[in-house]
């Protein structure tokens, strides 16, 4: 496991390097936004023109509710770094998600999920998005509620069908796809309500959630920082009793 570890820290580091660089944007298809130029947007981040809620964040919820798309949106939005689990499990190890399903089997996935789980929660700066399984693993859900805000996207089974329909969902990949939907989205459903901030996707534009997104982490960062002071000084309070 070592090397395999090393394999992942390896492959995050070219991710981002090829995020930041214009080479992949870490969808499968052209994000309807133009990626913005992320060092012209750190510059006017370090000039005091931008101004973030958070720098870390992780983006849950069931697959098809737009994780991959809005959490790249948002990444340019805040002049964050970009990181797609799917993506980065496939670039280390070589082969598509459904290949990785197929030929090494949904465990040996959820065991590099949690490898990148790992990873993604040390680092500085970055937008995550999640696989839909990902939150579900409870050691991944603790590490990652212990990082930062994880922000969780919701849409109806409908919804996730037209989304997905056209794709290679492994999980999917059954004859009466709805069906699968409705019943894994109801099994999951209660842990994916563990998340931080819940957003809703149907029907919206990206941009609307991303707005919304930002509203929220905002409205966020202001209790957990007023949290924090408090309980900071409740702490020393009792330090010096
Ligand atoms: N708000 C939205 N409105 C319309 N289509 C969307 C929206 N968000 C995502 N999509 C599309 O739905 C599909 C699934 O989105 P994706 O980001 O891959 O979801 P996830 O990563 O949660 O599985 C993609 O084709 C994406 O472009
Ligand atoms: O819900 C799941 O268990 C999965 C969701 C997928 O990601 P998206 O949610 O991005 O489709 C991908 O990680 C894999 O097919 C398993
Ligand atoms: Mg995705």
């Amino acid at each position: 496991m070592g090397e395999w570890s090393e394999r992942v820290g390896a492959g995050l580091r070219a991710y981002l390097h090829e995020n930041e660089t214009g080479h992949e944007h870490g969808l499968d298809e052209t994000p309807l936004t133009a990626p913005a130029d992320s060092r012209r947007l750190s510059g006017m981040f370090s000039s005091g023109l931008i101004d973030r809620p958070v720098t870390w964040v992780a983006l849950a919820g069931f697959m098809g509710t737009g994780k991959s798309r809005i959490g790249w949106e948002l990444s340019r939005a805040l002049a964050l770094h970009f990181v797609d689990t799917d993506k980065l499990i496939t670039r280390v190890v070589g082969k598509s998600i459904p290949e990785v399903f197929a030929q090494e089997g949904e465990n040996f996935f959820r065991a590099c999920e949690q490898e990148v789980v790992g990873r993604v929660t040390r680092l500085e700066h970055a937008v995550i998005s999640l696989g839909g399984g990902t939150f579900i693993h409870e050691e991944n859900r603790r590490m990652l509620l212990e990082r930062g805000p994880v922000v969780v996207l919701w849409a109806t089974p409908e919804t996730v069908y037209q989304r997905t329909k056209n794709s290679d969902r492994p999980l999917l990949r059954v004859e009466d796809p709805l069906s699968k939907i409705r019943t894994l989205m109801n099994e999951r459903e209660s842990v994916y309500r563990q998340g931080t901030i819940h957003v809703h996707s149907d029907g919206r534009p990206s941009e609307e959630i991303v707005e919304e997104i930002i509203e929220r982490l905002w409205a966020w960062a202001d209790v957990h920082h007023a949290y924090s002071e408090a309980a900071e000084g409740e702490w020393s309070g009792r330090a010096t009793d």
